[in-house]
């Protein structure tokens, strides 16, 4: 433990529990929607993953930090609210490392606590849910952290992928190559094909996956209309991830349904994208207790063909609100049986609840890319 201090700064849950502990990171006070990740490794993709926007995470795996921070994993320049260890280590050591953790929250003013017992608090968040809550370093009284949370709203109906989303189009330009990027050479010689990417908050390392596929992306803001994104005349239409509620992603809703009504264009869409797909299909989603975040969900149709997925995500799609005339649900989270892959039926339109790119995670998934890439090879 890193007992540099008094215990100096607290958790308080909307239901009034606190945890005391001490505060690294910057200081100062943050609310938002305490949710838990369960991963083992990956903090850096995690903490500037856009779809965290709004909520402060709790780590379960009891030290992080010991790896610190690189210059080429962080998923966006955007952050999460703040964030709650059992420990945390200054002392970084590895050889990618560029910045000690610490510092990097501190420039990113990360609000962080540690040293409070983060598996009674994802007890809690098990058995009672999510709930909005407050981290402060300051000499806030219960009731005072109580109001702050009073005026926060609650994730349920919060667009807050506009917030994250680009403002202007933008090609993108790959940035890393890993050994894991081998299919950047398959495709080397062959045209590449042209997608245009709408930004609800999306991952860099989707970008990545998709450039290593053979794509060049166009990424167009989240309330890009229909004729947009038919202007650029793509060859495949990826829908990404994102934050917030996916029923109140208005534009993105609109947009497509205009484009699964065309029905010409292939769609691959993740996690936001694919809610976004379900709800344009005339479906309903609904919030999860707790949310699936972490390395280690199983998913699949049967026991055959189980892929361990990477997840994060706090919603999902009501399979008894799709039509069996209009889609098929391919694959299921097996740990509670949600809604976890969908394809339209005769059309070139998929999507999943996970994320395939891994970023971090396991690699299992990487074949729906190629899947992508596919469905645009057929149509040229
Ligand atoms: N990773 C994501 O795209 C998350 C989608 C959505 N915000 C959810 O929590 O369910």
């Amino acid at each position: 433990m890193n007992h540099l201090f008094k215990k100096n700064a607290k958790l308080v849950l909307s239901n009034g529990i606190t945890f005391t502990g001490y505060s690294f990171g910057a200081m100062g006070s943050t609310v938002g929607e305490i949710v838990f990740n369960t991963g083992m490794t990956g903090y850096q993709e995690v903490i500037s993953d856009p779809s965290y926007f709004g909520q402060i995470i709790t780590f379960t795996y009891p030290e992080i930090g010991n790896t610190g921070i690189n210059f080429e994993d962080s998923e966006s320049d955007n952050s999460v609210r703040g964030i709650i260890v059992r420990n945390f280590s200054n002392n970084n050591s590895n050889w990618r490392s560029k910045l000690n953790f610490n510092q990097w929250l501190i420039e990113k003013n990360i609000i962080g606590l540690y040293g409070i017992d983060t598996r009674a608090l994802v007890k809690i968040l098990r058995s009672n849910g999510s709930m909005n809550g407050v981290i402060t370093s300051e000499k806030n009284d219960l009731d005072s952290c109580l109001e702050i949370i009073s005026n926060t709203p609650n994730m349920q109906g919060l667009n807050l992928a506009k917030d994250v989303s680009t403002k202007k189009n933008y090609i993108f330009k790959a940035t890393t190559m890993t050994d894991f990027d081998v299919r950047e050479k398959i495709h080397k010689n062959i045209n590449k094909f042209r997608v245009v990417a709408i930004d609800f908050g999306i991952k860099k390392s989707i970008l990545n996956r998709l450039a290593s596929h053979g794509c060049e992306i166009l990424v167009l803001p989240s309330n890009s209309s229909f004729e947009d994104v038919l202007s650029h005349d793509p060859d495949g239409i990826f829908f990404s991830n994102g934050p917030g509620d996916p029923s109140s992603v208005l534009d993105g809703i609109n947009l497509a349904k205009l484009l699964i009504n065309y029905g010409k264009i292939p769609m691959f869409g993740i996690c936001l994208g694919h809610q976004i797909f379900g709800l344009a299909l005339g479906g309903k989603t609904y919030k999860l207790p707790f949310g699936h975040r972490g390395l280690n969900h199983p998913c699949g149709m049967n026991n055959n063909n189980i892929e361990i997925t990477s997840q994060n995500h706090g919603f999902a799609i009501d399979p008894n609100s799709l039509s069996t005339e209009l889609v098929e649900i391919t694959h299921l989270n097996l740990n509670d049986k949600t809604v976890a892959g969908l394809k339209l039926i005769n059309k070139p339109i998929f999507s999943v609840q996970y994320h395939p790119e891994a970023s971090p995670g396991p690699h299992d998934s990487d074949y729906l890319f190629e899947k992508f890439v596919s469905l645009m090879l057929e149509r040229c």
